[in-house]
């Protein structure tokens, strides 16, 4: 193996007025391998990332990628150094050629030439989403997942000497991943250094030749391949007074599923031309909800909470006050009954950047607790907003800070804690865990654990398979538009989920090889 090392850090620090992002960060990599960067939520890992990319300058200790001091992403750049951020980043306006080549020399030249570009630039983006993308049409219509891969094809076309991904896949399903490993696998074998920020362990486990963990600004371990498990990963991610003892004490127990339906939904179409399909949510039960992108299970779930009309259907709730069913058909509707959402897509369906942590955070409860003249009576409120940040262990400083200034994953955290703050009988989470650190994930499984053993009920989405096993008492998997198979007990397991999210039958294997990409 190539041990040239590109990438040093030393002693390298970083503060945001009082806050320390980094204390003392050391790191190293080689060219040629793929080295993930983990730590839990504001641990400062997009803080390092932004460093080595020139966008952010340590107050102290030494960067040198390639042998260069980075200065500006302009530098960053020149010296072959590309970075893809968390956000998506597209000018709608603009061709998918155009966004693919922006900055580089002669883009419209060669747009009008037709010549190697136009050829290079089909090849990746087929490889990537799996099917041949029209170059000259305007991103802006374009779906959010193919924006996605526009970001990841431009990274890739630069040929990257280092190329450094922060949370780049947290969107991604497990079809895209793949793809995307396959891309960051022929960029090691041409002897690029790839690190990946990232939350997803299984994911890490598969394609991290090294892992290096952070904790509160500090670096305190890199692991070798073999050494790279869940647990060590946690062990040295949090600091010792919070480890968990019973790491699997939200595990479904493998308990009878009610008879009592709290939610149901009759002759469901979630997309336009697909077959209806029922649903039943289970009193006191989680069911988990899978499918690959695209197969009606986001539309779906969005439905039963009445953010989006099904194209037919109904979506009923059991009433907490008078036990009969009433019917879904606006978000405004499911508060009132109960209902509460968390959606993984903060941005567009989460937080209200320009408010505060504590009014995201309480922002459901305010009706509830407002005084004469509409005035909200934030003493109430606030052992409720104490109680929600000590459980979530959301990372604050004052709770009249913007949101926005917080990192992404305890953003997150605000989310969630808004859902069990409203009190809820159902919660229906919307890919919750994207970006949000390994503890949280099981102080999260936890929590809703003990919320359905007091006779609440949970609907669980995931991009993640593993987020299921273990927890979800049943897990529904989505497949061409319509729910395919429901899963309990034993079969709450990696290959059968896998097989019925490609449409086969139970025993049927899965062609492709998950280790492939390894
Ligand atoms: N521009 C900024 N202004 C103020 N504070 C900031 C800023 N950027 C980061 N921070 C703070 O620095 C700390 C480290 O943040 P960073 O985004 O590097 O964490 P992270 O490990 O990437 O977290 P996550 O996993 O949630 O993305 C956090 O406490 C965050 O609130």
């Amino acid at each position: 193996m190539n041990r040239e090392i590109t990438i040093r850090l030393a002693d390298v620090a970083k503060s945001f007025g009082e806050t320390k992002a980094l204390k003392k960060c050391d790191f190293e990599a080689h060219a040629g391998e793929v080295h993930a960067i983990v730590g839990e939520n504001g641990s400062g890992k997009s803080t390092m990332a932004k460093i080595m990319s020139g966008v952010l300058h340590p107050d102290s200790g030494t960067v040198s990628i390639l042998g260069e001091k980075v200065n500006s992403p302009i530098d960053a750049k020149k010296i072959g150094l590309t970075t893809i951020f968390q956000e998506v980043l597209v000018a709608d306006e603009a061709s998918v050629f155009e966004n693919l080549f922006v900055g580089r020399d002669g883009v419209f030249k060669s747009q009008s030439g037709g010549g190697d570009r136009r050829a290079e630039a089909n090849e990746i983006l087929t490889r990537l989403v799996g099917k041949s993308v029209d170059l000259d049409q305007m991103v802006g219509g374009l779906p959010l997942s193919i924006k996605q891969w526009i970001v990841i094809a431009r990274a890739m076309l630069r040929r990257p000497r280092v190329l450094i991904l922060d949370e780049s896949s947290a969107a991604l399903d497990l079809d895209s991943t793949i793809r995307l490993h396959e891309e960051i696998d022929r960029l090691r074998r041409e002897g690029a250094t790839v690190l990946i920020v990232t939350h997803r362990i299984a994911e890490l486990v598969r394609i991290a030749d090294r892992a290096t963990i952070l904790r509160d600004g500090v670096t305190v371990g890199t692991l070798q391949k073999h050494e790279i498990t869940e647990e060590n990963l946690l062990s040295m991610m949090t600091p010792p007074d919070r480890r968990a003892s019973d790491v699997k004490e939200y595990a479904s127990k493998n308990r009878a599923i009610a008879e009592v339906s709290v939610m149901t939904a009759k002759n469901m179409v979630a997309q336009r031309t697909s077959a209806p399909f029922d649903f039943d949510l289970p009193k006191g039960s989680i069911v988990g909800v899978a499918g690959l992108d695209g197969q009606g299970q986001d539309a779906f779930v969005r439905a039963l909470v009445g953010i989006m009309r099904p194209f037919g259907g109904d979506v009923l709730v059991r009433s907490a006050e008078t036990g009969k069913m009433v019917e879904i058909a606006t978000l405004e509707d499911a508060a009132s009954a109960g209902i509460s959402y968390v959606s993984g897509d903060r941005k567009r369906e989460g937080i209200f950047p320009q408010q505060s942590i504590f009014e995201n955070l309480a922002i459901g409860v305010y009706r509830k607790n407002l005084g004469p003249m509409g005035i909200i009576r934030k003493p109430t409120l606030k052992p409720m907003f104490k109680r929600e940040v000590d459980r979530l262990r959301i990372k604050i400083g004052s709770p009249s800070n913007k949101i926005t200034s917080l990192s992404g994953g305890n953003q997150q955290k605000v989310l969630i804690g808004r859902a069990f703050a409203n009190d809820p009988q159902v919660i229906v989470l919307n890919d919750p865990a994207r970006g949000v650190d390994l503890g949280t994930k099981r102080d999260l499984y936890r929590e809703l654990r003990a919320f359905v053993e007091k006779g609440g009920s949970v609907i669980y989405l995931s991009s993640e398979i593993e987020e299921f096993i273990g927890f979800a008492d049943r897990v529904d998997v989505f497949f061409a538009g319509r729910l395919f198979r429901s899963l309990s007990g034993d079969h709450i397991a990696e290959e059968p989920i896998l097989a019925a999210m490609f449409g086969k039958s139970e025993n049927a294997s899965v062609e492709f090889d998950l280790e492939r990409s390894a």
